[in-house]
């Protein structure tokens, strides 16, 4: 084991099933998650809407790398990113530094279907359609292969199945 923190870090596009997995990685195999966004959320109290809206995402990714920071000092937790994580280097450097690296992936239909109904997230307003998500997802697609250690595929499968695959690849790794 080379890595003295294996923190399990979930990344990849809005709507590829993060929060949803690590939720399911607790439910099935006790691991201890923590939602970045939740974490931003609550130390900000507010939304991240109105984050986006009243500060910027600049300072929405200030908040982020914060968080990183402070998990790193963690013991063993599913980190459950926001899919825009990966766009910075510091970021990807310190997750780098800190556990595996695990990328949920979807195709734009795919996501299309999960997020339609939801307006939480403030980049992909006006953007709900395949051709803006497939152009959003193509400019960061750089970033999230450079950070990943493992990519999962989810179309097609269920969220318990996709947390099965991950603890699985992540046992044999270990
Ligand atoms: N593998 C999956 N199969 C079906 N629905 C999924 C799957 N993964 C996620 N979803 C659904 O897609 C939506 C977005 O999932 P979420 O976990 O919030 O993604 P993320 O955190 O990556 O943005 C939710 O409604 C969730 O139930
Ligand atoms: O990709 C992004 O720019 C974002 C993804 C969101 O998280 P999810 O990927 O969990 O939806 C959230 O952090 C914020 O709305 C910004
Ligand atoms: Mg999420």
């Amino acid at each position: 084991m080379s890595k003295v923190n294996r923190h399990i870090y979930l990344i990849g596009f809005m709507g590829c099933g993060k929060t949803s997995v690590s939720i399911a990685m607790n439910q099935l195999y006790g691991k201890n998650i923590v939602e970045v966004d939740d974490r931003i959320i609550a130390k900000e109290g507010r939304s991240i809407n109105q984050i986006f809206a009243e500060s910027g995402e600049n300072y929405f990714r200030d908040l982020e790398t914060e968080m990183l920071k402070e998990l790193a000092d963690e013991d063993n937790i599913i980190v459950s990113c926001g899919g825009g994580m990966v766009l910075r280097e510091e970021n990807r450097r310190l997750m780098k530094e800190n556990g595996v690296i695990i990328w949920l992936d979807a195709t734009p239909e795919t996501i299309l279907d999960r997020v339609k109904d939801d307006d939480s997230r403030p980049n992909l307003k006006g953007k709900k359609n395949v051709k803006d998500i497939k152009a959003l997802k193509n400019k960061r697609a750089d970033a999230y292969a450079e950070a990943a250690d493992i990519k999962v595929d989810t179309d097609g499968k269920t969220i318990r199945e996709v947390a099965k695959e991950i603890y699985e690849s992540v046992n044999r790794t270990r």
